[in-house]
């Protein structure tokens, strides 16, 4: 059944509920004023006062109710385990919210240019534009979830308590109800468990890590943190694989936390420090940063992990294979991060190989595994087409693509393509290549500049090159409207990698169109391709099934062990038929992947595939 965020709760009751939240009795504090704010007009800070130390009001009783408060113990400090203040979580009517007192609320650029709050305020969740978004899409989506007492999931923001301001936001950014990623990761991460949640490329996992990240700040209401010269004590890490991405998730967290009184940083490489120093020094609750930058600000005693109550992994698969791994234990298990256990750990991805699952356990503490969709494949809603080209005839064959693109205006004025290709010196000369005959390009790589990197991708995304030729470096997390067209001119060597570069087309609801130039040194990743077109249900070209039937299963370094179909499912699990599965519009017991009977594409539950 569909129920839009507005047809659950009437805008009266809700209305309702948050003056509710502000009539609340609050716990008497004394006047502890964090760093950031001192010096500042006591008018302009009403809510400033709190405990010497926040840190007991964390303390619920374990396993209590997130709002219970006066539990008694205190070492366990954990979000969601009660906050020291009364209420009844979701409904509306919790209390202790940050009400955006901070007067740094008044400082801050509108992200959304819509300048009347009042109106915010008072638009009716169902006057609200979806912005096209095609929610049917995800109506049958399977879900997967195991673990020890998953918290059920949600049909509508209203359901949440999020808070009033995050919500402002959130009808800001048109989202009118939480999409299945988010219906379920959300009211896990309020009730502050640990999570490895798969959910398919563009189907906004951003919003379901930064939403309770965000609300479980404004709850914290000031928590005193250390005061040492020149060292910030952020209260989350959200951490990303590249650069562009972490700028992404900066852009979208400040969004989402506009006027809540939430500081985001951003800090990341080939960007010069110092403006990353300052900007750390006005202060900051959330720091989303590249690996190596954080080390960086480690090492220099700039940054500490000592507060850290939540700790997110975007792109948690990559930022934990052969690459990442030592950097990512060095900040979570050799530097000053509390424990698993004592923090909240938050990974996502839309592919989770099961051998990265294992690595990633070590991380986590009685955590929740949440696949929403087939784990590591792609989404229907990208048309995906494989072509024989021989290495010879791509650029020809691009061409006539290009130009039959540009003939037909399929994808309207604006459509952008989006060009991968395997080495930084082949992204160059393809973009030349490109621009002589006639097609702006532009190219994004490791070898350019950060500057460069930053130039192309505002220029492809303006529309003033719309071709933009890229390295892996562009493959995950981007999320670029208008790419109406991924060429995988040539194609990765792992399926994963495949998943996440198509997925830059076909976002939130919306459809895309993928093309791969395949030729005989691509043989290994034959099997796993034809696999995942079938689950996504697209025609599998006849030739590409006969060199699947040949090839030995390869296409992902990462699936080590061999076995199941793109780690898809809780390794702790393995062997194990007994699941707790539900799907959308069929009620949280259903015993089927989401279509009774089948599995993706058309194996029934109990039937591995062919492949496997
Ligand atoms: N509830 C919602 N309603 C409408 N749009 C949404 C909603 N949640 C997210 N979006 C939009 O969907 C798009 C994709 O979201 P996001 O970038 O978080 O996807 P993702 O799952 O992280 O993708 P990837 O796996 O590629 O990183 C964004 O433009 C985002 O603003």
């Amino acid at each position: 059944m569909r129920t839009a965020w507005a047809d659950s709760v009437s805008n009266s009751a809700f209305e309702i509920a948050v003056s509710d939240n502000n009539s609340l009795p609050r716990p008497a504090r004394s006047t502890y004023v964090p760093p950031h704010l001192r010096n500042r007009a006591a008018s302009n800070a009403p809510n400033l006062s709190g405990p010497a130390t926040e840190r007991a009001s964390f303390s619920g009783t374990a396993g209590g109710s997130r709002w219970s408060g006066g539990g008694t113990k205190p070492e366990l400090g954990r979000p969601g385990q009660g906050y020291g203040y009364a209420g009844t979580g979701r409904g509306g009517s919790g209390g202790g919210w940050r009400s955006g007192g901070w007067d740094r609320r008044e400082r801050e650029v509108n992200p959304f240019g819509d300048d009347d709050e009042a109106d915010v305020r008072e638009q009716a969740f169902s006057e609200q534009e979806n912005m096209g978004i095609n929610f049917d899409a995800y109506e049958y989506i399977p879900v997967e979830t195991s673990g020890e007492n998953v918290p059920p999931p949600v049909n509508t923001f209203a359901e949440i308590d999020l808070g009033e301001l995050l919500n402002q936001n959130i009808r800001r950014c048109k989202y009118v109800k939480p999409t299945p990623v988010q219906r379920h990761a959300i009211p896990i991460a309020l009730e502050g468990r640990d999570l490895m949640a798969c959910a398919q490329t563009g189907s906004g996992k951003t919003a379901a890590f930064c939403f309770p990240i965000i609300s479980g700040i404004m709850r914290e209401q000031y928590v005193q943190r250390p005061r040492v010269a020149r060292t910030v004590y952020p209260l989350a890490l959200i951490l990303s694989p590249t650069r562009e991405l972490s700028c992404q998730i900066h852009e979208e967290a400040k969004k989402f936390s506009y006027q809540t009184g939430v500081k985001v940083v951003v800090a990341y490489g080939g960007a010069p420090i110092n403006q990353q120093l300052r900007e750390l020094e006005r202060g900051v609750d959330i720091l989303v940063a590249t690996p190596g930058r954080l080390v960086d600000l480690l090492e220099r005693a700039r940054v500490s992990l000592q507060m850290i109550r939540y700790l997110a992994l975007d792109e948690a698969d990559r930022m934990l294979d052969m690459g990442f791994e030592p950097q990512i234990r060095k900040i979570v298990e050799q530097m000053d991060m509390p424990n698993r256990g004592v923090r909240q750990t938050m990974l996502f991805s839309a592919t989770f190989p099961r051998e990265i699952q294992r690595l990633a356990s070590d991380f986590l503490s009685n955590y929740i595994f949440l696949a929403v969709g087939r784990v590591g494949s792609s989404t229907d809603l990208i048309v995906q087409r494989v072509e024989f080209v021989l290495e010879s005839d791509k650029r020809s064959h691009l061409m006539d693509l290009l130009h039959a693109q540009r003939e037909n205006g399929v994808h309207g004025k604006q459509a952008l393509t989006l060009v991968f290709v395997e080495t930084k010196k082949g992204a160059d000369s393809l973009e030349h290549w490109l621009c002589i005959n006639g097609f702006p390009a532009t190219t994004i790589h490791g070898d350019r500049t950060q500057q460069e990197r930053e130039l192309a991708l505002r220029s492809f995304k303006s529309g003033k090159t719309p071709i933009l030729v890229a390295t892996d470096v562009a493959a995950r997390g981007l999320d670029i409207p208008h790419v109406a067209h991924v060429v995988n001119f040539d194609l990765p060597n792992d399926i994963d990698d495949y998943v996440h570069r198509i997925g830059r087309t076909g976002r939130a609801g919306k459809t895309g169109l993928a093309t791969a130039f395949f030729n005989e040194s691509d043989l290994s990743l034959a099997r796993p391709l034809a696999e995942l077109m079938q689950e996504a249900n697209q025609e599998v070209p006849a030739w590409l099934t006969r060199y699947a039937s040949r090839a030995p299963y390869g296409g992902n370094k990462n699936r080590r062990s061999g076995g199941g179909r793109f780690g898809g499912r809780d390794f702790r699990r393995e062997g194990s038929f007994s699941k707790n599965l539900d799907y959308y519009g069929g009620g949280n017991s259903s015993s089927a992947y989401g279509v009774p009977g089948n599995y993706g594409g058309g194996y029934a539950p109990e039937v591995t595939s062919a492949w496997d």
